[in-house]
């Protein structure tokens, strides 16, 4: 078994429970994300295509930014609430994954997939209705030579994973909770959605207190009219 070339077993995930919590609460990513201290969503990948929000546990993938050998053998291994998580190094010039490959992941089961690299077949992908997340689209196919890993540690969306986390992905991106702090995020997140709706109703009877601004603004010394 080497590195970079070689396929672990399944790694421990997020608890069932936790998991369904998360499910049932179906937190905005950017509570989320404001409930891990601004880190945590993934960097520059958007959703490919509208979808049901995505809940699921990692299963991660490294390939070469041209080729998905790897990604074909992880679709293999996942099953019903997973998410691929595929950190192809953000390649702009081939896509990893594509309509048929979404179609077969829908057909597992997979809760959906997230690409640090390309896909392609968007037209697909929009008819599929599964959470797909990537950089971008291109035409051109992928290699199948490998090599690659699955079940490590990997970067998606400048951002570390490791296999079992909690991933979550909404209209905004997708964000990842380490699969230890779940719980403790998830109490953060329902503070920050609960403030967030108090600024909702605040708003709609024109009561939101603004005076916070000017108090910053003088703290910092701000030249002010
Ligand atoms: O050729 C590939 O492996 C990717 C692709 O377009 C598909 O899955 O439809
Ligand atoms: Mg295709």
């Amino acid at each position: 078994m080497g590195v970079g070339n070689r396929v672990l077993p399944r790694a421990e995930s997020v608890a069932a429970e936790t998991l369904e919590r998360f499910r049932a609460a179906a937190f905005p990513v950017a509570n989320v994300a404001d409930a891990m201290g601004r880190f945590g969503a993934l960097r520059g990948l958007r959703r490919m295509a509208p979808a049901p929000y995505l809940v699921g546990t990692a299963l991660t993938v490294r390939t070469r930014p041209s080729d998905n050998l790897m990604v074909h053998k992880a679709l293999d291994l996942a099953g019903p609430g997973d998410v691929l998580v595929v950190d192809a190094c953000g390649g702009a010039d081939y896509a990893i994954v594509g309509g048929l490959m979404c179609r077969y992941a829908r057909r597992r089961g997979l809760a959906g997939l997230v690409v640090d690299g390309m896909v392609r077949d968007d037209d697909e992908l929009t008819e599929l209705g599964l959470p797909v997340y990537a950089a971008g689209i291109s035409p051109n196919g992928p290699y199948k030579d490998g090599p690659g890993e699955i079940n490590v540690p990997v970067s998606c969306g400048r951002t570390p994973v490791l296999p079992g986390d909690l991933v979550l992905g909404d209209a905004d991106g997708v964000v990842v909770v380490p699969r230890a702090d779940a719980e403790q995020v998830r109490r953060e997140a329902e503070a920050v959605r609960g403030n967030e709706r108090g600024v909702v109703a605040a708003i709609e009877r024109d009561g939101w207190d603004r005076a916070w601004i000017d108090r910053k603004l003088a703290a910092n010394g701000c030249a002010d009219g």
